[in-house]
């Protein structure tokens, strides 16, 4: 018979019944180890985990009362809750040992032991113990889940040939596990394309687990990353499963991974290399399985020749990188994806007769967009809130020029006018920052805000 997977730890002062325990179970469980003090309880568990624990109830010579037992069983219900004590009681001692399960043990099994009925109860406190575990982690990886499902994913748009070389490159690497960084400004999907790599990986039926560094304070950063026990900080209320272990057998995404600072780095990088996390206030490491992929809009390369990114760390995430361009530098997208968000905000808003005239589109494209796609998608969503037509207007894009004042370039060359145009437009390319504009015009800052002034602008 294959041996079980079951830890267990037998707790005897007897070192007769240690022994004798220790050779049976050993036939059929992968791990036994032997206490003879329940002294030791602690430590160790401070080393492993265990399923089952057979704790004895008397550990003076002489003693019947149990309530050395019962003193043993709180505090390992208290080092894991989800270890199961089997309490093991002498012939006679039986309403002591119902008031045990009371206060929490499993089971008991009355000396001498029947072997048949020892190790039936052994297996199924194992079962419980396993059992009770995976409805933990479980539950931890639907709290993390339904928190990252509050956002809706869109498919990625994209027909430009950078875009479509990048998709290809996705595709390729999602089939493999090699961990992938992505780079690219704010806004330009780096995020989606995460998600890409996952959903088209063997990996897309686990989960897909997001980090959102720059948001992770750095004393939470190891808790919230590696998981904690219950009371290794003053606000760790109950044990927690951390980000890398809630994400095994899936994909973990670290966003903003430039953010982090040396020492967080420092403790990234073990946790890599050893493929093993260790709970805050543990000191039991725990296998992990994940792909990693990670996202940064920093220049990583020339942060490693500064000294602010560990080149080892470099080298460790990006086995293949991904860049990402801006919008601008692939204009020829924005119509489909003007198209695809108009769609999206036309329905949410309940207009559904909203159009982007070709003019405007042609608008959009010569837009810089410094916030990318991500600013693109706001500007379709406030247009749509403020359109009160069936057309968008420039208008309705705050940043871009009104579609009469463009006319007027031409058509009427009155001073005033074209002074008002000149002042405005040059507001709207340097993005409302009056000195900047004021220089380009070849103004001084006070006449520029006389002349704002006298056009209320
Ligand atoms: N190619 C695309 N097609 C459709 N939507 C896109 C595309 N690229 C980005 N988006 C949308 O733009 C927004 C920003 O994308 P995402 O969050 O992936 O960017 P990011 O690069 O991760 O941003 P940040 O650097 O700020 O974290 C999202 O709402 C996303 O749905």
């Amino acid at each position: 018979m294959a041996k079980q997977t079951g830890k267990i730890l037998v707790v005897d002062d007897d070192q007769y019944v240690t022994l004798s325990l220790r050779m049976l179970l050993e036939q059929y469980f992968k791990k036994v180890e032997v206490l003879n003090s329940p002294k030791l309880i602690p430590e160790a568990f401070a080393q492993q985990v265990f399923d089952v624990v057979l704790l004895d109830m008397n550990f003076s010579p002489g003693e019947t009362s149990g309530k050395a037992g019962i003193k043993w069983l709180e505090k390992i219900i208290e080092l894991d809750p989800n270890t199961s004590v089997i309490l093991m009681t002498a012939y006679g001692a039986v309403d002591m040992a119902v008031q045990a399960i009371k206060d929490g043990a499993v089971d008991f099994v009355v000396k001498p032991f029947q072997n048949e009925k020892l190790l039936s109860t052994v297996t199924a406190g194992c079962q419980l113990s396993q059992s009770k575990k995976a409805v933990k982690h479980l539950r931890s990886q639907k709290d993390i889940l339904s928190s990252a499902m509050d956002h809706q994913y869109a498919n990625m748009i994209g027909r430009s040939a950078i875009m479509q070389e990048v998709f290809q490159t996705v595709e390729k690497v999602a089939q493999t596990d090699a961990n992938v960084l992505i780079l690219g400004e704010n806004g330009t999907g780096k995020e989606l394309i995460a998600r890409a790599v996952h959903r088209s990986s063997a990996r897309a039926g686990e989960v897909f687990i997001s980090v959102d560094l720059g948001a992770v304070s750095e004393t939470l950063f190891e808790s919230e990353l590696f998981g904690h026990k219950k009371g290794a900080f003053t606000d760790a209320k109950e044990d927690r499963v951390g980000r890398f272990e809630a994400a095994s057998g899936g994909t973990l995404f670290l966003d903003e991974i430039g953010n982090l600072s040396l020492p967080l780095q420092a403790k990234l990088l073990a946790v890599l290399q050893n493929r093993q996390v260790v709970r805050v206030g543990s000191n039991q490491p725990i296998a992990i399985d994940i792909r990693l992929v990670c996202a940064t809009n920093m220049n990583l390369t020339k942060m490693v020749k500064e000294g602010t990114f560990r080149q080892d760390l470099l080298y460790r995430i990006n086995t293949i990188a991904v860049q990402l361009p801006a919008l601008r530098e692939r204009n020829e997208d924005i119509p489909l994806l003007a198209e695809h968000f108009l769609k999206i905000y036309c329905k949410k808003y309940q207009k559904p007769e909203l159009r982007v005239p070709e003019y405007v589109v042609k608008k959009l494209q010569k837009y810089q967009w410094p916030g990318n796609v991500r600013e693109l998608q706001h500007a379709l969503e406030r247009a749509v809130i403020l359109s009160d037509g069936v057309h968008l207007k420039s208008s309705d894009f705050q940043f871009l020029t009104d579609d009469v004042e463009e006319e007027r370039k031409v058509e009427n060359y009155n001073l005033e006018d074209l002074e008002k145009w000149a002042i405005k437009n040059a507001l709207v390319k340097h993005k409302g920052n009056v000195s900047h504009a004021a220089k380009e015009l070849g103004l001084t800052r006070g006449s520029m805000y006389r002349r704002m002034e006298k056009y209320g602008l």
